[in-house]
C-alpha cells in the first residue's frame, strides 16, 4: 500500500473502532464481538507502528495507555469546579427551595434531579473537537493533569463533532462489579484491597502508569458544562441532552421536577432504588433548571446558590455488603 492508501486504511479503522467503542461503552449495545474489535485494534496498532508519522493523539489505539509519567502536571481550570452545599433531610430541601424562590421572587421553580455518583469529579477539555486535556477537581481552581489515564476510560470520546472549545465536567467511577473483581485480585496477590469503589477509582486515576488505569474498567457520567463560548442553551436539562447528543455518557436517571414536592418524591424513590444500581451513589443533586435563574442566584464563595446535594445517610450496610462479598 502507498502512504495515501495507508492513511485511508488507518482512518477507516479508527472510525470503525470509535463507532464500536461508542456502541459498547456508551449505548451498551455492541454490534461486533470482542474478538472482531480486538482484531481491528491490532491492525490499527500495527499500521501506526509501521507508520509512526501517521500517529495522532485521538487514535483509539491510545485507549490502552502509553508510557508512565514521572509526575502529574498542574492544571488551572478555565472555569472553577465548584462544590455543593448539602441537605440532609426534607426540611433542608424545603429551606433550599424557599431560599431559591425568595431569591427569584417567584412562586414555583423547576429543578433537575441527578444521581450523585460516588466517584471522582473530573473536567474534560476539547479543542477543535479533540480531547486535549483531562484534570482532577483539585481545590476547584487547580487540578492535576490526568489526561493519559482518562483516555483509557472507553466511554470518554476522544473526538466530538463540535469545533468550539468546550470543557465538560463529570464523575469518574468504578462500577461495583469491577470493584469486587479488583479486590479479589488484590486479595489473591496479598495486596491491600480498596475500601470502596470511590477509593478504587481515585487510586486508579492517580496511577502514573496509564496501562494500570486502562485495566481498571473505570467509567464516567458527565453532568455539567464548564467553559463554552458558544453556549446558547437556556436550561440545564437542554445541556444534559446536548452532552448526550455530542456522544458523552450521561446518567439516564436524571429528571426535571416541576417543584420541590416532586423533588422530594424523586429523592424518596431513590432511597429505595439505590441498592439496585450497578454503581455507588451517595446522594441526589438538585439544580434549578433554567440557566437565567441560575445566573440570577449566583454563587457563595465556593458553591452555587442554585444547587444542593441531598446526602443519603452514610451506609454501614453497603460496607458490610462488600465485606460479606469478599469473605465468600
Ligand atoms: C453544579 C456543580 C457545582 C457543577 N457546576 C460547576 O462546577 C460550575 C462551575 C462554574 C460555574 O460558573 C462560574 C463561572 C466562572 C466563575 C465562577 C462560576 C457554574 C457551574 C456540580 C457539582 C457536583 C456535582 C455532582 N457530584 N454530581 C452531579 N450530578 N452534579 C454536580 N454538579
Amino acid at each position: 500500500m502507498d502512504l495515501a492508501q495507508v492513511k485511508k486504511e488507518i482512518q477507516f479503522l479508527r472510525n470503525e473502532l470509535d463507532k464500536y467503542n461508542y456502541e459498547y461503552h456508551v449505548l451498551d449495545q455492541p454490534s461486533v464481538s470482542d474478538y472482531e474489535y480486538d482484531q481491528k485494534m491490532q491492525q490499527l496498532i500495527k499500521l501506526e507502528h509501521e507508520f509512526p508519522e501517521l500517529q495522532t493523539p485521538d487514535s483509539p489505539s491510545k485507549r490502552v495507555g502509553g508510557e508512565p509519567l514521572d509526575a502529574f502536571e498542574k492544571v488551572e481550570h478555565a472555569v472553577p469546579m465548584l462544590s455543593l452545599g448539602n441537605a440532609f433531610g426534607e426540611g433542608d430541601l424545603r429551606d433550599f427551595d424557599r431560599r431559591v424562590r425568595e431569591g427569584l421572587k417567584i412562586d414555583e421553580v423547576s429543578y433537575v434531579c441527578e444521581l450523585k455518583i460516588d466517584g471522582l469529579a473530573v473536567s474534560l477539555r476539547y479543542e477543535d473537537g479533540i480531547f486535549v486535556q483531562g484534570a482532577t477537581r483539585g481545590d476547584g481552581q487547580t487540578g492535576e493533569d490526568i489526561t493519559q489515564n482518562l483516555k483509557t476510560i472507553r466511554s470518554i470520546p476522544l473526538r466530538i463533532d463540535q469545533k468550539e472549545t468546550i470543557e465538560v465536567r463529570g464523575e469518574a467511577f468504578m462500577p461495583q462489579k469491577s470493584f469486587l473483581a479488583l479486590n479479589e485480585q488484590k486479595e489473591k496477590s496479598g495486596e491491600e484491597p480498596f475500601a470502596n469503589p470511590r477509593n478504587a477509582a481515585a487510586g486508579s486515576l492517580r496511577q502514573l502508569d496509564p496501562k494500570i488505569a486502562s485495566k481498571r474498567n473505570l467509567d464516567i457520567f458527565l453532568y455539567a458544562v464548564g467553559q463554552w463560548e458558544a453556549g446558547t442553551l437556556t436550561s440545564h436539562s437542554d445541556r444534559l441532552n446536548y452532552l448526550k447528543q455530542l456522544g458523552f455518557k450521561t446518567n439516564p436517571e436524571w429528571r426535571v421536577c416541576k417543584n420541590i414536592d416532586d423533588v422530594i418524591e424523586y429523592v424518596n424513590e431513590w432511597v429505595e432504588k439505590r441498592a439496585n444500581l450497578s454503581y455507588d451513589i451517595d446522594g441526589i443533586v438538585i439544580k434549578v433548571d433554567q440557566l437565567d435563574y441560575q445566573e440570577k442566584l449566583g454563587f457563595t464563595a465556593k458553591s452555587p446558590r442554585w444547587a444542593v446535594a441531598y446526602k443519603f445517610p452514610a451506609e454501614e450496610a453497603i460496607t458490610t455488603l462488600y465485606d460479606i462479598e469478599l469473605s465468600v
